[in-house]
C-alpha cells in the first residue's frame, strides 16, 4: 500500500515522517523530490535558481517522480511493502499549479488539471494521502523563509490548490490539524495509517 504525507512547508511532514520509522519499521521510507539520485539534484538546482523557468521545472520534478517511481515505489509495492512517501504527486499538483497559474506566458486554462493529466498514463496513485494542514503565515514562519510574506501569499495559493485535491478526492485524503503539539500531529497520523493498512489487508 502507497500512503503520502503532503502539506505546505512548514506543516511537519518531515518530522511525523522520521518519527514513523520506529513505530512501522518494515514499512519502506521515501521522499520527493528524492535525495539519492541525479534526477533529485536536478530539482534542487532549480529550487536553488530564482528566475527557474516554471515550466522546466514541472518536467524536471516529474522526471524526479517517474525514476522514483520505477525505481523505489514499484518495486516495494510488488514485493507488498506500505510504502511512506513524505511528498508525492499532491505536492505537484498543488505547488506546480500554483506556479504556472502565476507564470505569463503559459497558456493554460487551469494548470492544476494539466499537471494532474501529465501523470495519469504513467503514476500510481496512493491508497491513503495524509494531509497536514496548516494556515499559510504559520507555514512560512516556521519553514523559516527569508522573504516570509511573499512566501505566505505563494503558499496560500498552493494550499487553495489542496484544497481542490482534496474535494474532488475526499476519500483518499485524511486531515490532520498541524496546529497541534507534534506528539499530537503523530498520534493523528498513526491513528489514520494504522485504520488503513487494517482495512488493506
Ligand atoms: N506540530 C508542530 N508544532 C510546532 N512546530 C513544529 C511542528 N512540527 C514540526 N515543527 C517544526 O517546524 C519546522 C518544520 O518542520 P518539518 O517537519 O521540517 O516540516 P516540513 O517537512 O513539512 O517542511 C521544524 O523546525 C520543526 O521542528
Ligand atoms: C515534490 C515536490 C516538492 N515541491 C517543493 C515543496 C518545497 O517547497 C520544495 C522542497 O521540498 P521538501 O524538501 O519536501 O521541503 P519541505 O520539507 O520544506 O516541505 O519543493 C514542489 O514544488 N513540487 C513537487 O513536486
Amino acid at each position: 500500500m502507497l500512503v503520502t504525507l503532503e502539506g505546505l512547508d512548514g506543516s511537519g511532514k518531515t518530522t511525523v515522517w522520521e518519527s514513523l520509522q520506529d513505530r512501522f519499521s518494515d514499512a519502506v521510507f521515501t521522499r520527493e523530490p528524492t535525495d539519492d539520485s541525479w534526477y533529485g539534484d536536478a530539482v534542487y538546482r532549480s529550487i536553488e535558481d530564482d528566475d527557474a523557468d516554471p515550466l522546466a521545472e514541472l518536467f524536471l520534478y516529474t522526471a524526479d517522480h517517474a525514476a522514483h517511481l520505477s525505481r523505489v515505489i514499484e518495486p516495494a509495492l510488488e514485493r507488498g511493502d506500505l510504502v511512506i512517501s513524505d511528498r508525492y504527486s499532491d505536492s505537484r499538483f498543488a505547488y506546480q499549479g500554483a506556479t504556472l497559474a502565476a507564470a505569463d506566458g503559459h497558456a493554460l486554462d487551469d494548470p492544476l488539471e494539466y499537471v494532474v493529466d501529465i501523470h495519469r498514463p504513467f503514476s500510481i496513485d496512493p491508497g491513503l494521502t495524509i494531509y497536514l494542514d496548516l494556515d499559510s503565515e504559520t507555514a512560512a514562519e516556521r519553514a523559516g523563509t527569508t522573504n516570509k510574506f511573499e512566501r505566505a501569499a505563494y503558499l496560500e495559493s498552493v494550499r487553495e490548490n489542496y484544497e481542490r485535491l482534496i474535494e474532488r478526492d475526499p476519500d483518499r485524503f485524511v486531515r490532520v490539524d498541524a496546529t497541534q503539539s507534534p506528539d499530537a500531529v503523530l498520534e493523528d497520523v498513526t491513528d489514520a495509517l494504522t485504520a488503513a493498512v487494517e482495512s488493506f489487508e
